[in-house]
């Protein structure tokens, strides 16, 4: 089968980069992404790529190199769903916040009204591509509504999981570890398995292209979300342990990392990770394991997470202890709100939890991220609902020049590891501060010895 019409349903951080990227790849296959969000489709079509609703590096030069030739962002959902041979399912699948499994289990009312919507929707035989981090024999699900509620046509569930990380979207999209599709065994499987290689094949080589079943492809994703975490939380329960002893966790990590067995790489301690898939999904692990009666599992895997909310509520209490044990009415300033660099995603990002922490004692946060809108700190901060709408926007300023927003500040936090604040002209900053002027480094990217020859008490992480 060849596959000339693809349809994405949901236009987010992964539906947007990953469809912009199959229309570059792929002039002669027709991408429409479609969403019910009509501002979101909106900014997609925006006539300046610049405004594209979301920030990757290297993004809004695929999307206008592809949008309006092979690729069109729409709302008109039905209509694509009819007209394509593959549908890609790219919805959020939230921590559930209601019910049974609530805190823990994703929430799947997204992907059943997707599923519905298939349905309801295809006169011809479809794949169906669950792109989405699902848990695993969620395709069991998917396939029990299409069978019993389609038009009697013939759909193919494949689970093709999506690796990239943020900020780094476009180059991960485009030079992939692997793509890994898991499908069904029987011919028809097989046949859908190869029409999505083909689709890949375009530009990754094929020994990158991975075919499994489908339990297998949607419990590698997990698993690979989980260990990722894991190596995070480990590096951070030593970068505590480092603080003790006077070992560096930077050291460390590069002693432990050269060993090929380890790898150097996700070993930086951090003020704790954020983002809208590792937390999500360790606690979709843990809840499934739970639900199978394994509890040690369960137990194994929550404890990453555990160590994570430790790692972020260390770091407030750290700068609550340093700065005498009061930071009520001190100014304190956050360099960076997103999750990570170059990104404008902030979800779960470190930065809420500690203003919210440093908020309950009173302190005047400001804040300065350069990609990261005024609107979407505070709508952060209200979703955790410790307080009211309008004394949180008491309590958190937002600048859009980082000198502006340190001048007469007690401390300085970093919360993101942009490039930009490796660059800026400290001395001047130092200057403008109140003394001792504290620099609590969340993310070790600054020169402890030349922040401290200015005159900073400078606090990284670790050591
Ligand atoms: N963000 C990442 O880096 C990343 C990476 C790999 C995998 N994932 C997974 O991919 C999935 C999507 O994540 P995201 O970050 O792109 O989410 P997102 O919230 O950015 O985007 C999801 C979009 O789906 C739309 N949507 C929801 N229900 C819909 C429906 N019934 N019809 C049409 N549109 C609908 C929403 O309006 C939203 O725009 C999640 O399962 C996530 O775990 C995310
Ligand atoms: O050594 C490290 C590496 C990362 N982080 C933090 O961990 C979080 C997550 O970072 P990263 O994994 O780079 O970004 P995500 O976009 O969350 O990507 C993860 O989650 C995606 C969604 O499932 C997966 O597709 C990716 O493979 C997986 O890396 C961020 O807060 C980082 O600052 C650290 O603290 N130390």
């Amino acid at each position: 089968m060849k596959i000339t019409k693809i349809c994405c349903i949901g236009a987010g951080y992964v539906g947007g980069p990953t469809m912009a990227v199959i229309a570059q790849k792929c002039p002669n296959i027709q991408v429409t992404v479609v969403d019910l969000n009509e501002q979101r489709i909106k900014d997609w079509n925006d006539p300046n790529t610049d405004n594209i609703p979301i920030y990757e590096p290297g993004l809004s030069e695929i999307v206008g190199e592809a949008r309006g030739r092979n690729l069109f962002f729409s709302t008109e959902v039905e209509k694509a769903i009819d007209e394509a041979q593959v549908i890609f399912i790219s919805v959020n699948t939230p921590t559930k916040t209601y019910g049974k499994g609530k805190g823990m289990a994703a929430d799947l009312k997204y992907i059943e009204l997707c599923a519905r919507q298939i349905a309801k929707v295809a006169k011809q035989n479809k794949i169906v591509v669950e792109k989405s981090t699902l848990p695993v024999r969620t395709a069991e699900a998917i396939k029990s509504i299409l069978d019993n509620t389609g038009n009697g046509v013939q759909f193919q569930i494949l689970s093709n999981p999506e690796f990239l990380a943020e900020g780094t979207a476009v180059t991960d999209l485009l030079n992939p570890d692997r793509i890994l599709i898991g499908g069904d065994t029987t011919p028809e499987g097989e046949e859908a398995i190869n029409a999505l290689v083909d689709v890949y094949a375009n530009w990754v080589s094929k020994d990158k292209i991975l075919t499994t079943n489908v339990w297998s492809s949607e419990l590698s994703k997990l698993t690979a979300n989980a260990f990722l975490a894991q190596r995070i939380s480990s590096i951070n329960a030593m970068s505590e342990l480092c603080e003790k002893t006077g070992a560096d966790v930077s050291e460390v990590a590069k002693a432990i990392g050269m060993d090929s067995r380890i790898g150097p790489k996700f070993l930086k301690a951090s003020v704790g990770f954020g983002g809208s898939c590792f937390q999500k999904d360790i606690l979709n692990l843990v809840y499934i394991a739970k639900s199978y009666g394994l509890n040690e599992v369960a137990d194994y895997w929550e404890q990453v997470i555990i160590m994570n909310d430790h790692q972020k509520r260390r770091f407030s209490n750290k700068i609550v202890q340093t700065l005498y044990n009061t930071v009520a009415d001190k100014k304190i300033t956050f360099l960076g709100w997103a999750f990570k660099k170059d990104t404008n995603d902030t979800r779960e990002s470190a930065a809420i939890y500690v203003a919210d922490d440093l908020i309950n004692e009173q302190a005047k946060i400001s804040v300065y991220d350069p990609k990261v809108s005024r609107n979407k700190m505070l709508n952060d901060l209200d979703y955790l609902q410790t307080r009211s709408e309008e004394a949180n926007s008491k309590a958190l300023s937002i600048f859009d020049n980082a000198y502006e927003a340190c001048k007469g500040a007690h401390a300085i936090a970093i919360l993101t590891e942009w490039d930009e604040f490796t660059t800026y002209d400290w001395q001047k900053i130092y200057d403008s501060m109140h003394k001792p002027a504290f620099l609590f480094d969340g993310r070790n990217i600054l020169n402890a010895k030349e922040l401290e020859s200015i005159g900073f008490i400078y606090k990284g992480i670790g050591s």
